[in-house]
């Protein structure tokens, strides 16, 4: 059941029992819960939508760097990583930290699967869920009261915290993979692993390029159309992201990488994102005009990366399916997990053969 006024609302309630009926009417980013029994609440929305029921992504409120020469220098065991296994962007962080070799140095606490209405919470009742030992709080939204009394913004993952001067550096995740990149070779666990660089500076315009088509189209496009309230929202969205996934299996046919045979962060930002297509987007988001098994350089892309030592250590398909599927409940109401499909992510890809340097 949909109906209108200013914004858009939505009734949800029709699995809910009377009492805890809901109406929500989603604005900019926050909304209004009207109780069966006529209380108003005003909430944060579960999804930021705007006017037209297109999808805008979070806004990111701390922005610091960490510099050796800034409030915040890198060192050892000072810096915290806040994450969710289900979340792409804070996967992108998790890759970085495994690739850099970084474990040792950059702890890390993961939430709970389930983003009830509370927020990302921690527990431990889950495989690798951790309660929050470094700051001892309950939820995330506590941490970003710790860094920000009275905040009021949205509340995500990830999130880089000092454990030092006790707040949060960054939360954003395309910042905080730099940061990982570029600040704290000295830590690395290995050489390889101190001289890697996943952003090097003859390949930066080039991947800014691809970063900012990969990331409109693609990234964020999967959340364009699973989180469109209206058909006109997801018809703007679905194809432009399907012509993007075609670019990209193009770029993909002639060279082993997103910017030719050497790995950077632009592979790992895609990556996160077609880890996630099959097994959750093409249903839950309906992402379903092909799948990524359907383009031969995607899905061996998506392989390779998942083969590169250190990143299936990263990848958590319980957490990321359970995740999206029982947290949506305007999506999914019923809070029915799919049983599939079974992919083989181990299989040969051979993309290292056919791009041999
Ligand atoms: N700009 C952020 C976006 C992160 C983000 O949207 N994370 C999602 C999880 S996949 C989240 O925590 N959403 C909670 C909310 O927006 O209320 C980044 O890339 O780091």
């Amino acid at each position: 059941m949909i109906a209108r006024s200013s914004g858009i609302l939505h009734t949800i309630g029709a699995s809910l029992s009377t009492s805890r009926r809901v109406v929500y009417q989603l604005t900019n980013s926050h909304f209004t819960t009207t109780m069966s029994s006529g209380q108003k609440e005003e909430k944060m929305a579960p999804v930021p939508t705007n006017e037209k029921g297109e999808f805008k992504g979070a806004t990111t409120a701390f922005r610091d760097w960490i510099t050796a020469d800034g409030k915040f220098q890198p060192e050892k065991d000072r810096y915290h990583l806040y994450v969710s296994l289900a979340c792409p962007w804070a996967s992108r962080t998790l890759i970085a930290r495994k690739l850099k070799g970084l474990e040792d140095a950059v702890g890390i606490t993961v939430v709970d699967w389930l983003m009830a209405d509370k927020g990302w919470f921690f527990s431990d009742d889950k495989p690798k869920t951790t309660l929050d030992s470094v700051n001892n709080c309950k939820n995330m939204r506590e941490i970003y009261e710790l860094a920000s009394p009275g905040y009021t913004g949205r509340v995500s993952v990830p999130v880089l915290w000092d454990k030092k001067i006790k707040t949060i550096v960054n939360n954003e995740s395309a910042e905080i993979m730099r940061m990982l990149n570029r600040e704290f070779n000295a830590f690395s666990a290995t050489k390889d692993q101190q001289e890697l660089d996943l952003c090097p500076a003859d390949l930066l315009k080039e991947i800014d390029e691809v970063n900012s088509w990969i990331f409109d189209n693609i990234n964020i496009g999967v959340y364009k159309c699973g989180f469109a309230t209206t058909q006109e929202a997801y018809d703007d969205a679905a194809p432009k992201l399907f012509a993007a996934l075609d670019r990209a299996e193009e770029v993909l046919s002639k060279s082993r990488y997103l910017c030719g045979n050497r790995l950077t962060e632009a592979d790992i930002r895609l990556f996160t994102t077609l880890i996630r297509f099959d097994t959750v987007y093409a249903h839950h988001f309906k992402c379903n005009k092909k799948r990524i098994v359907d383009y031969p350089n995607l899905w061996g892309f998506t392989r390779d990366i998942f083969q590169t030592p250190g990143v299936s250590e990263t990848v958590d398909q319980e957490h990321i399916q359970k995740h999206y599927q029982l947290s949506h409940v305007h999506i999914n109401p019923h809070r029915i997990v799919a049983i599939g499909p079974d992919l083989d992510f181990d299989s040969p890809h051979g993309r290292d053969v056919k791009f041999q340097k």
